[in-house]
C-alpha cells in the first residue's frame, strides 16, 4: 500500500531505490547462570569468528569504495577480537562467574571502556574505547542472533533510512550506491543536511516515524524538493515523480548556462556568490558551479576525518590545495568549529547539558591554544598561495575576537621572523552567529575586516530553538523581523566602518531571503555549491533599487516570518 511520509526538505532532488534500514537493533539480554562453561565459551568463539569474517569483508569493501584510511578503522576492530587479553578475559568471566556469554562480554567490555576513557592524557587510548564499544556490539549481535546493519557492505542502489545520521555517518556514505537518505529527526541546518546538499544527495529529515514506517528492501521515492518519502509507490506515483525529476534536471540545465557569468542584478549591480565547502574534495563542485569564491571552508571536517589531530603539514597541504585551486579568487577559511553536533573521537569533550551552548569553536581554540596555533601556522603558510581570508567561529565578545587576533599576530610574527613567506593581505573576520555579537556589531566593525553572518546558529540562538530538533523546526524563521533586524544592523555596521558583510548560513541561498538581503546591501552570499546557479539566476531578475524599500518594510511593518514570506512572494510574482 502506498504511504506518504512527510518531513523537512533537506536537500534537493528526487531519487527512487530500495530502503536500507540503518537502524540499531535491540541488543538487550538477560543475565543467566550457566552450568556448562565450555558450551558457553564455544558459543562466544563462534560469535567472535563470525564477527571477524564479517569485519574482513567490510574492510575489503570499505577500502574499495571509501579508501584505505576509512577502512583502517575495521583493522582496529579485528585487533581487539584477536587480543587474548580481551577475549581471554571474557572466557575467564564465563568460567569464574558461571554467567552467559552476553553478560560476560558486557562486563569485560564495560571494564575496558572505562579504563580507556579514564586515560585522559592519552587521546589514542581514549579513542580505543569507541572501538571496543563497536566491536562488542558486533559480537553481541551474533550472540543474540540479530542482524547488525553494515553500511560499508552496501553493493546496490539504496535509500538510507535512519533515526539520525551524524556528520561522520554522512561522510562515510558511498555515493555510488547511496541515492539519498531519510531520517526520523534532524533539521534543515543540521550538519548532515548541509553535507547532503554538498554531496548533491536528496535528503528528507525530521519525519519522526520513517524508521517505523519503512521496511528493509521496500521501494522508496525520496522527494527532497518537497520533503516527502513515498513508500511502495504506485505506477502513477512513479510516473509523477519521473516527471518532477525531469523538470528538476531541465531547470538545472537552464541554470548551468550561467556558470561562467558574473552575478549581476537587473539594474547592473554586481554581487559575489561564493560556496561553502567542508573538504578540499568539494573544490570541484565549487568550480563546476561557477562560484566566485569560497565564503566558508568548514575546517573541522579535516579534523573529523582524521584519526588524530591533523599535523601542521597535513593542514597546510589541505589549505594550500584550496587557495591554489581557487586561482586568485577569495577563500574564507573558518578556524575549527568543534563542539555542538561535531565531535572528535580523539578529543573527548566534557558531557554537557547543552552542547550548542557549551564548549565549542573559538571557546575551545582559545582554551587549547596548541591546537589553535598549529592551525593558524598552517593557514599563514598557505596564505602565500592565493587570496586567503580567515574567520573565527562563535565569537560572542569583543575580547574573544581580540584574543584570537592576538594569537594570529603572534604566530604570524614568529613565521616572518623565521623567513617563512606569508601574505600581508590576509583579512581577519568573524562569524556573526551569536546574538550578543550581532547586537554589538557597530563595536565589532571597528576591529574586524569583515563579517560573515551564520544564520544557522544566529537563528538557533535568537529563537532559542535547537537547529537539529524537528519538534521546534517551525522556529527556524529566517524572515522573522527579529532576525532581519539583526542582519540589517550587522550589514549597516560593517558598511559604516568601510568593511564588507557576507552570509554563509543556509539562508544566503534561500529564494525568499535573497531579495531581502539584496535590499539590505549584503555584499557576499555563500551557500552550498549546488545552490550557486539558482541564486545567480534569481539575482539576474531582481533590481536592487526596489528591494531597498521592500527590505525596509520587512523590518518595520511586518510582524511575522509568514508576513515577510508573503511580502517577497507577492513582489516576485507581480
Ligand atoms: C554557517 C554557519 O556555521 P555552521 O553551520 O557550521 O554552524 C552558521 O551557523 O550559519
Ligand atoms: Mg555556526
Amino acid at each position: 500500500m502506498v504511504k506518504t511520509i512527510k518531513g523537512i526538505a533537506a536537500s534537493d532532488g528526487i531519487a527512487t531505490a530500495e530502503a536500507y534500514l540503518l537502524v540499531q537493533p535491540d541488543l538487550s539480554f538477560d543475565k543467566k547462570s550457566i552450568s556448562d562453561a565450555d558450551a558457553e565459551i564455544s558459543r562466544l568463539q563462534d560469535a567472535i569468528s563470525t564477527s571477524d569474517d564479517e569485519l574482513t569483508k567490510i574492510r575489503d569493501t570499505a577500502k574499495e569504495s571509501l579508501g584505505e584510511e576509512e577502512a583502517q578503522v575495521f583493522d582496529a576492530h579485528k585487533m581487539i577480537l584477536a587480543d587474548p587479553e580481551f577475549t581471554g578475559a571474557v572466557e575467564q568471566q564465563i568460567k569464574d562467574q558461571s554467567v552467559n556469554a552476553e553478560q560476560a562480554l558486557n562486563d569485560v567490555s564495560n571494564n575496558f571502556i572505562s579504563i580507556f576513557e579514564g586515560m585522559t592524557d592519552n587521546a589514542y587510548m581514549q579513542e580505543r574505547a569507541a572501538d571496543v564499544r563497536d566491536v562488542t556490539k558486533r559480537v553481541m549481535a551474533h550472540l543474540l542472533g540479530v542482524a547488525l546493519p553494515n553500511p560499508a557492505l552496501i553493493d546496490h542502489e539504496v535509500i538510507i533510512v535512519a533515526h539520525d545520521l551524524t556528520p561522520s555517518d554522512t561522510a562515510q556514505l558511498n555515493k555510488k550506491y547511496v541515492k539519498g537518505f531519510v531520517t526520523d529527526i534532524g533539521g534543515r541546518t543540521a550538519h548532515s543536511a548541509i553535507m547532503a546538499r554538498s554531496l548533491e544527495l536528496p535528503a528528507v529529515v525530521g519525519t519522526d516515524t520513517i524508521t517505523k514506517d519503512a521496511k528493509e528492501g521496500q521501494t522508496i521515492i525520496l522527494d527532497g524538493l518537497n520533503g516527502a518519502a513515498i513508500l511502495d509507490p504506485s505506477d502513477e506515483d512513479i510516473k509523477h515523480y519521473q516527471k518532477l525529476a525531469k523538470d528538476f534536471a531541465d531547470q538545472k540545465a537552464e541554470w548551468e548556462k550561467l556558470k561562467n557569468e558574473a552575478t549581476v542584478t537587473a539594474d547592473g549591480k554586481h554581487f559575489d556568490i561564493a560556496a561553502n565547502i567542508g573538504t578540499p574534495d568539494d573544490l570541484q563542485g565549487v568550480i563546476d558551479n561557477g562560484a566566485e569564491g569560497i565564503g566558508l571552508y568548514r575546517t573541522e571536517f579535516l579534523y573529523m576525518q582524521s584519526e588524530e589531530l591533523p599535523s601542521e603539514d597535513d593542514q597546510f597541504e589541505a589549505y594550500k590545495k584550496v587557495v591554489e585551486g581557487m586561482n586568485g579568487k577569495p577563500v574564507v577559511v573558518r578556524t575549527m568549529d568543534i563542539g555542538g553536533d561535531k565531535h572528535l573521537p580523539y578529543l573527548p569533550l566534557p558531557d554537557e547539558m547543552n552542547p550548542f551552548l557549551g564548549y565549542r569553536a573559538i571557546r575551545i581554540s582559545l582554551d587549547r591554544q596548541e591546537i589553535f596555533r598549529t592551525q593558524l601556522r598552517a593557514l599563514l603558510r598557505a596564505s602565500a598561495f592565493g587570496k586567503l581570508r580567515i574567520m573565527f567561529p562563535m565569537i560572542g565578545t569583543v575580547q574573544e575576537f581580540r584574543d584570537a587576533k592576538k594569537v594570529f599576530e603572534e604566530e604570524k610574527a614568529k613565521l616572518v621572523e623565521k623567513g617563512v613567506k606569508v601574505s600581508d593581505e590576509i583579512q581577519l573576520g568573524m562569524m556573526m552567529e551569536v546574538p550578543a555579537a550581532a547586537i554589538l556589531a557597530d563595536q565589532f566593525a571597528k576591529e574586524v575586516d569583515f563579517f560573515s553572518i551564520g544564520t544557522n546558529d544566529l537563528i538557533q540562538y535568537t529563537m532559542a530553538a535547537d537547529r537539529g530538533n524537528e519538534h521546534v523546526s517551525y522556529l527556524y524563521q529566517p524572515y522573522n523581523p527579529s532576525i532581519l533586524r539583526l542582519v540589517k544592523h550587522v550589514i549597516e555596521s560593517a558598511h559604516k566602518e568601510g568593511k564588507w558583510a557576507g552570509m554563509c548560513g543556509e539562508a544566503a541561498g534561500d529564494n525568499i531571503m535573497v531579495p531581502l538581503l539584496l535590499g539590505m546591501g549584503l555584499d557576499e552570499y555563500s551557500m552550498s555549491a549546488t545552490s550557486v546557479l539558482r541564486v545567480r539566476s534569481l539575482m539576474k531578475k531582481l533590481s536592487t533599487a526596489d528591494l531597498k524599500e521592500l527590505a525596509e518594510r520587512a523590518v518595520t511593518e511586518s510582524v511575522t516570518n509568514e508576513d515577510n514570506k508573503k511580502l517577497v512572494e507577492s513582489y516576485i510574482n507581480k
